[in-house]
């Protein structure tokens, strides 16, 4: 395996720009054979199952959720600790060790994590949405790693931030590369999907209370 970041290798850098902006954007910190892991497991869960693998994403929480394909588009599959493959440990391990590098710098309230693979297909987008919901397990924190090879330009797909003290000026365009990362606060940072056009993997994962 190649070489392993630590959290605090990154830690002060993410919550520097979390405190300023309220988001970061870097690469590195999941490894490139990490990453090559959870995107073969990923299509194959995609391509391999009869009902039960991914499905249309919803609008809302897991509690009170609706299907409205004109806001998201993508289908996602959510990962169960419980049945984590090795990958997929490890990705859920070194998550949560850099979530606890933030909570303890941020004294954020953080005490769980949850996450999904979501597949944008060609067309899918996600509009302008924040991501934490009223009510339960209230999100404090987005984690979005990027699974995809070779991403270009008109590849489209691209996360675009808005600037937290006003959320109709643009922070950044992200291209969803191998191995990017973006981390941002999830009650006060607008962002989007654009049109991918092309199939377009990533994991999604949210600290919740
Ligand atoms: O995949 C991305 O770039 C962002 C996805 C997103 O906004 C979400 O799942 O809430
Ligand atoms: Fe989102």
């Amino acid at each position: 395996m190649s070489k392993v970041k630590r959290p605090e290798e990154f830690g002060a850098e993410i919550v520097e720009a979390l405190q300023a902006y309220g988001w970061y954007a870097g690469a590195g910190y999941f490894e490139a054979d990490l990453c090559r892991g959870l995107k073969e497991e990923a299509l194959a869960i995609y391509t391999n199952s009869q009902g039960d693998g991914f499905y249309q994403a919803r609008v809302g929480d897991r509690f009170q959720n609706l299907k409205d394909t004109r806001v998201r588009q993508d289908q996602i599959h959510w990962l169960d600790p419980l049945q984590a493959s090795p990958w997929q440990s490890i990705y859920l391990q070194r998550s949560w060790d850099l979530m606890m590098v933030l909570k303890r710098a941020m004294f954020l309230p953080i005490n769980g994590f949850e996450s999904h693979f979501a597949m944008y297909q060609s067309g899918a987008f996600y509009k302008k949405h924040v991501d934490s919901f009223q009510g339960r397990n209230a999100r404090l924190l987005s984690l979005i790693v990027y699974l995809n090879d070779d991403w270009g330009e008109s590849d489209g797909g691209q996360l675009r931030i808005y600037r937290e003290d006003n959320p109709e000026v643009e922070a950044a365009t992200i291209q969803p590369e191998m191995g990017r990362f973006v981390i941002f606060l999830s009650e006060t940072i607008h962002h989007e999907v654009l049109p991918s056009h092309r199939p377009r993997l990533s994991l999604t994962g949210c600290e919740i209370q």
